[in-house]
């Protein structure tokens, strides 16, 4: 099984399906400098879901960039995935890490709260997520997060994964304010040239 290293910045590109181009639009992106895949896939289709995601591994591993399962942990361990993004839905760090291995990696939601980051960082999160920055198109409703709280938590240690309606433009003010990773969905997968949305988040960082 191939195991690629966690960068440390840059873009974190979450897929949009179901789509029947998945495939084609996760090249693009990765072409196009994504460091970070996740596949987010809201249905409960299992074949379809195990199949894409088996698809999308041997796709990353190419490309030497870990693939993130979505809520699922079963999945991600079937599928020897690099690791799971859990929202507050989705079990916890310790449950996942007794299935996964010390070495995968668990991403935490941590929405527009320092408590829930500082207690993701202790139970051994790698890496912990605020949003939404901005309204988000793909989720509107989602709580709204301030970029101060990505700078209060550059104390926890573990990178800040910044998420929600970003896009080119909103996207330097996350990152002065500490943002390790910009998550993002419909400004790389709603756009008509993938690759190139890819390229201007890919270009707001340094080389790793
Ligand atoms: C990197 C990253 N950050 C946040 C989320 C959102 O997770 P969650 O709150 O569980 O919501 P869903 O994405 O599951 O609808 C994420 N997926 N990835
Ligand atoms: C999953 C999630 N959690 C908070 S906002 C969001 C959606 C981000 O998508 P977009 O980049 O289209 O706003
Ligand atoms: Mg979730």
């Amino acid at each position: 099984m191939i195991t690629t290293r966690f960068p440390n910045h840059g873009l974190y590109a979450i897929t949009d399906g179901p789509r029947t181009d998945l495939l084609d639009v996760a090249s693009q992106a990765l072409a196009g400098g994504a460091r970070v895949l996740q596949y987010r896939d809201k249905t409960t289709d299992t074949t379809r879901r195990h199949a894409e995601a088996v698809a999308l591994k041997q796709l990353c591993d190419v490309h030497a960039v870990p693939l993130i399962i979505n809520d699922d942990v079963v999945l991600a361990a079937a599928t020897g995935a690099a690791g799971v993004h859990l929202g507050r839905d989705d079990g916890d760090v310790a449950a996942a890490r007794a299935v996964l291995g010390d070495h995968s990696i668990i991403g935490v939601s941590c929405y527009d709260s320092f408590e829930l980051a500082r207690a993701a960082a202790a139970a051994g999160a790698d890496y912990v997520a605020f949003g939404a920055f901005f309204p988000s198109p793909t989720k509107p409703h989602a709580v709204r997060a301030s970029p101060a709280l990505l700078r209060q938590s550059a104390t926890l240690g573990v990178p800040r994964v910044a998420i929600g309606g970003i896009t080119p433009d909103n996207a330097p003010s996350l990152v002065d304010a500490g943002a390790d990773f910009l998550a993002v969905i419909s400004a790389v997968f709603a756009m008509p040239d993938v690759c190139a949305a890819a390229q201007r988040f890919a270009h707001l960082y340094p080389p790793d």
